[in-house]
């Protein structure tokens, strides 16, 4: 079961929302709602769900309805219509004291502006939340000092908010949300307003944490390079609509329409797109023990002059030729090992393709692609790589070689024409 589920969720803003959803029923646009009823359409039928564990990331331009669906998740903004359930249970449908628990206990947010408290120390803003929750001096102290240290701020308890840098400031905001405990975490544009070197800084240890935390988290922002960097998954809004889901490789590789496809079109895909996106399957791959006259036959029936040997346990050792297969029939020999030549190019699937550059350059053959435990997962030809990287450079910014390489593998056999 999802940690969180939004179904079909509304939100009109002005004096007649039902006048509003006659005229959303019969597909007019938020313009002309606006126009015609005076109310402003914030959330168009939304729906998602967020997996434990999960960062999930709405993006969307100014207005298209992040920071609404955000409130909505803890009824900071009451939907019009639809359902919110955390972990099965519908928000909406909660007393004012069971949301007031479920937003204790359950969700934390973290805000664009930091919302500190500028006559507390960062200690005193850390255990904020605990404070109104009514929890003891010592426990929540307790708690408070091992979310700063979490974010990196051990030592700085007694400082006061306007001491600190923004970067440092937007940490206490994420120790107070920390020191809840709470399940999910929801991140309002929480870095928007850093310098972009301190944002980026604080992306990596945001994604550092998480990695040991663990935490749910919900994080709203309007630039595309820090949902794909953050995001397990992505949800791309555009006037209150949610126009696709998906993880940064599918919104990149697959993108749902147009106006996706623009968001998406400058962007390094050489950094996101991995190398899990463009492998295949090895076409021949054959066991040391079966034996040079099965592997030639593997190779006959692909006709490929090359087989990718493996030891007992499935792990690559290299690759055998056709020729020394045959030579190893003629010395009668029935296993592969005295001929594997184990100078084969490897990459993992989590490799980003950019990071393939060189190999790519290096190598004609296919680079083979291991799993954690060294086992064949495909392979990964010159040309996947060579294709995904142009869709992201003008032939004039790949490396010349590449380029003439490129040329080369686009116009096969010219010559013999
Ligand atoms: N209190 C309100 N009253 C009327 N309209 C509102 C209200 N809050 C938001 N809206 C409208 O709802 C739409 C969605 O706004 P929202 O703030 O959720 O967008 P956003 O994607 O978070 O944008 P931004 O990044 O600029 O905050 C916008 O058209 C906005 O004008």
């Amino acid at each position: 079961m999802s940690i969180l589920e939004v179904r079909n969720l509304y939100k009109v803003f002005g004096p007649s929302p039902s006048r509003a959803f006659t005229l959303l029923e019969k597909g007019a646009s938020k313009e002309e709602i606006l126009k015609k009823t005076g109310n402003t359409v914030g959330i168009n039928n939304a729906s998602f769900s967020v997996e434990k564990q999960e960062t999930f990331v709405i993006m969307g331009l100014s207005g298209s309805g992040k920071s609404t669906v955000i409130r909505c998740l803890n009824r900071l903004i009451e939907p019009t219509r639809g359902q919110v359930l955390i972990d099965g249970e519908d928000i909406m449908k909660m007393s004012k004291a069971q949301l007031l628990e479920t937003r204790r206990k359950k969700l934390s947010m973290v805000f664009q502006q930091f919302a500190l408290l500028p006559h507390r120390t960062v200690l005193g803003n850390a255990e904020y939340g605990l404070e109104l929750s009514g929890v003891p001096k010592e426990e929540r102290q307790q708690k408070a000092m091992q979310a700063l240290e979490q974010v990196g701020l051990k030592g700085y308890e007694q400082q006061y908010p306007s001491e600190l840098s923004g970067g440092m400031q937007q940490r206490v905001g994420l120790a107070r949300a920390l020191a809840n405990g709470p399940e999910i975490l929801l991140m309002d544009e929480a870095f928007s307003a850093l310098d972009p070197l301190i944002r980026t800084q604080m992306q990596d240890e945001l994604l550092e944490l998480q990695a040991t935390l663990q935490k749910t988290i919900i994080f709203i922002t309007h630039d595309l390079d820090e949902a794909l960097k953050i995001g397990d998954r992505i949800a791309i809004m555009k006037d209150g609509e949610v126009v696709q889901i998906g993880t940064p490789e599918q919104i990149l590789t697959k993108p749902a329409d147009e106006y996706v496809r623009a968001f998406v079109q400058n962007v390094d895909r050489t950094k996101v797109i991995t190398v899990s996106a463009i492998m295949r399957k090895a076409p021949t791959v054959a066991l040391y023990k079966e034996g040079p006259k099965a592997a030639i036959r593997k190779m006959e029936n692909e006709r490929m002059s090359i087989i990718y040997a493996l030891d007992n346990e499935r792990k690559l050792q290299g690759i055998v030729t056709i020729d020394d297969a045959i030579q190893l029939v003629r010395e009668r020999k029935d296993d592969l090992t005295p001929v594997v030549a184990n100078n084969i190019f490897t990459t993992t699937p989590d490799t980003a393709i950019g990071n393939l550059l060189g190999t790519a350059l290096e190598t004609s053959q296919p680079i083979a692609v291991l799993d954690e435990n060294g086992r064949l997962a495909g392979i990964v030809d010159r040309a996947s790589i060579l294709g995904e990287l142009s869709k992201t450079m003008d032939e004039e910014e790949l490396p010349v070689s590449l380029a003439d390489q490129l040329e080369e593998e686009s116009t096969p056999n010219q010559k013999e024409d």
